[in-house]
């Protein structure tokens, strides 16, 4: 059987009038994490967004498992098994932890939430503990905790994480990763954006690199370590 997997081709997106990403493919697999590295600049987050459905793709296709999602609402996507953690650990501040975690629950039975929350909780056991806290009132690790939680509580196939680390301590982002190591041991495919790439050449399998929008490298963490090179070049791009 083959393993489930996203698979972008020719992808190619326009911001303001100006063509960002020219053309990139590559396909992200069930049970692994993946990451997409370059400058600033060069595309990721354009990229996942555009896979994500929150903004438009100018050409190319995304497919899940073969099904196309080119073009749908971000919702629809995410019904079919993508979601996307968003760059900046974005809450709703004047809800609670727990609301915010629930406002993304996709099935709304009582006890499909509540089983879902139990789930996340046991992910994120710091949550539980600040279940009734204001969002505002958490640190910056722990709105990352309830953006990864509000990915969790959809059940994904594919969870997408726009910049996993960004200002955060090294102690929470070890949390994080763990947190990606449990989606990855229950099957979820990961894509990660990273702006430290030895965290992220350490946590995946599969690294893809960007350069102006265009892909230089896709192959294995391992090969691209041993040919750094091809990251200096794609950081001094920018
Ligand atoms: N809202 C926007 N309107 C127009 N162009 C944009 C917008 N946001 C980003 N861009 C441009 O799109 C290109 C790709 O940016 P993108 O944010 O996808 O890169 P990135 O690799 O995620 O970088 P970063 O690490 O800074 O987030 C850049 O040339 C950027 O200037």
């Amino acid at each position: 059987m083959t393993a489930s997997s996203v698979v972008v081709e020719n992808l190619v997106v326009e911001r303001g009038g100006k063509r960002v990403i020219h053309g990139v493919s590559f396909t992200i697999r069930a049970g692994e994490i993946s990451t997409l590295l370059g400058a600033n600049g060069a595309g990721k987050s354009s990229t996942v967004m555009a896979l994500a459905g929150a903004l438009p793709v100018a050409g190319g296709s995304v497919r899940l498992d073969g099904v196309p999602l080119t073009g749908l609402a971000a919702d629809r996507i995410r019904r079919a098994g993508i979601a996307l953690v968003p760059e900046g650990h974005r809450v709703l501040g004047q809800l609670t932890a727990e609301e915010n975690v629930l406002v993304a629950a996709l099935d709304g039975s009582p006890a499909a939430r509540k089983e879902g929350l139990e789930s996340v909780y046991r992910i994120f056991p710091e949550l539980a503990e600040r279940r009734r806290q204001l969002a505002s009132d958490l640190s910056g690790g722990q709105k990352q905790m309830v953006a990864m939680a509000q990915a969790f509580i959809a059940r994904p196939r594919f969870m997408i994480v726009d910049e996993l680390s960004l200002g955060l301590a090294p102690t929470v982002v070890k949390r994080l990763a763990e947190a990606l190591k449990i989606a990855t041991g229950n099957g979820i495919g990961v894509l990660l954006i990273e702006q430290f790439a030895n965290l992220a050449l350490d946590l995946a399998r599969d690294a893809m690199v960007l350069e102006r929008g265009k892909l230089v490298y896709d192959g294995s963490s391992e090969t691209l370590k041993a040919r750094p090179e091809i990251l200096h070049g794609a950081y001094l791009a920018s």
